[in-house]
């Protein structure tokens, strides 16, 4: 276990096994379409109230997490033994969401190769290598930051020894609520099964009651706030 110091209180049921690309719904029963529906429908009234939580958040208070969330990835990295030359994929963050400028450019800076997604055609889950941010642009309207040079397969994220996931909720057996695009679902099929994956979050959008869950939802073995960082118990 590695946890830096928090304690959880958990006694959540324990995640799903992890779906691969050749068995992607490890449900034996799938929901029925009202079912997924109704738990869309559910996943959107809580997307919405944490996105309106966020939207208060000033400037100040922003670039102050991202700060801390550096210094808790950084601690992270160094429990899970993580150097130069070992990768990490991370996301580049925008608006109110958990801040990972300054992470990025620290593992950049520590040499380590830190991998964020470049959405292509389709949102295609792609990956670049952040070689720090004035290399960052605005490839297509609406999407967040990416890389200018050369986009890798979706393959890439398997070198990742850890990967860093967006998220609006985490509950405590690693359900994950995301944007809605499903990219970091599809992505992490592609992820080392060994690789450790951990959820970032404000504070108050960790320990949420339980979050739903369809089919396709990737439990994340760990959660990342900008005080601490801990494993999930199943994990
Ligand atoms: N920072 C960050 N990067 C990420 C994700 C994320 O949640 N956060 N993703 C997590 O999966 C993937 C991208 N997911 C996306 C999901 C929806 C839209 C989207 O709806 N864009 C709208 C404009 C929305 C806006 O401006 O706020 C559009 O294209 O019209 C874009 C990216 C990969 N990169
Ligand atoms: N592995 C998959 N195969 C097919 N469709 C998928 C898969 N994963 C997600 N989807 C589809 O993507 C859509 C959005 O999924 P979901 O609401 O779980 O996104 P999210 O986890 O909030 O977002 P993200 O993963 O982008 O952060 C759903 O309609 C879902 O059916």
């Amino acid at each position: 276990m590695w946890d830096s110091g928090r304690v959880t209180g958990n006694d959540a049921h324990l995640p799903a096994p992890r779906p691969t690309p050749d068995h992607p719904h490890p449900d034996a029963a799938a929901p029925s379409l009202i079912a997924i529906e109704q738990l869309e429908d559910a996943k959107d009234d809580l997307r919405a109230a944490i996105k309106d939580r966020r939207s208060q958040l000033d400037r100040k208070a922003l670039d102050s997490s991202a700060r801390d969330i550096t210094q808790q990835v950084l601690a992270l990295t160094a429990t899970l033994g993580l150097g130069a030359g070992d990768t990490v994929a991370a996301y580049v963050s925008r608006h109110a969401e958990p801040g990972t400028l300054p992470t990025l450019e620290a593992l950049h800076a520590a040499g380590l190769e830190v991998l964020v997604p470049v959405l292509g055609p389709a949102l295609d889950r792609c990956w670049g290598v952040f070689t720090g941010q004035d290399d960052l642009a605005q490839l297509a309207p609406g999407r967040p930051l990416e890389p200018r040079g050369t986009c890798e397969e979706a393959t890439a994220v398997g070198r990742a020894r850890l990967v860093l996931c967006p998220a609006l909720a985490i509950d405590d057996a690693g359900v994950r609520l995301g944007l809605g695009g499903g990219w970091y679902d599809r992505a992490l099929l592609h992820a080392d099964p060994a690789a450790h994956v951990v959820g970032v979050v404000y504070d108050e959008e960790a320990n949420h009651p339980p979050l739903p869950r369809a089919p396709h939802d990737v439990p994340v073995h760990g959660v990342l706030t900008p005080t601490s960082w801990w494993q999930l118990p199943a994990a």
